[in-house]
């Protein structure tokens, strides 16, 4: 007979543990953003997952159509677009989007 060891449950966190707060009214605070930023983060991944369909209907086209898959002086206005709204991490971030809708370059 083999005998199973009590199950271990880790100790509730407390809301300072969980979010960095000293206080209960900033762990409220916090918990509320985080809540909200994690509903914004589902939006922006179904965003971006919508991209990369709408980015595949192009690129589908053009191949069938004799065209190559890349189109420079397009990715160029985006990284333009990115940038000029978000700085230079906004560069980074148009590239990752355009790797994601059109793998590596
Ligand atoms: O706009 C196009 O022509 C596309 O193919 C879409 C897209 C994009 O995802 O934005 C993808 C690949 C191209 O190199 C440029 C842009």
């Amino acid at each position: 007979m083999t005998s199973t060891a009590p199950a271990k449950t880790a100790p509730a966190k407390t809301a300072a543990e969980k979010t960095g707060a000293h206080t209960e009214e900033a762990a409220a605070l916090i918990d509320d953003a985080r809540a909200r930023i994690d509903t914004l983060d589902d939006r922006i991944i179904g965003l971006v997952q919508e991209r990369m369909a709408v980015s595949a209907v192009i690129q589908e086209a053009r191949i069938t159509s004799g065209g190559r898959r890349i189109s420079l002086s397009r990715e160029m206005e985006i990284l333009a677009s990115y940038r000029d709204a978000l700085g230079r991490p906004g560069t980074s971030l148009a590239m990752t989007l355009l790797e994601l809708c059109r793998g590596r370059a």
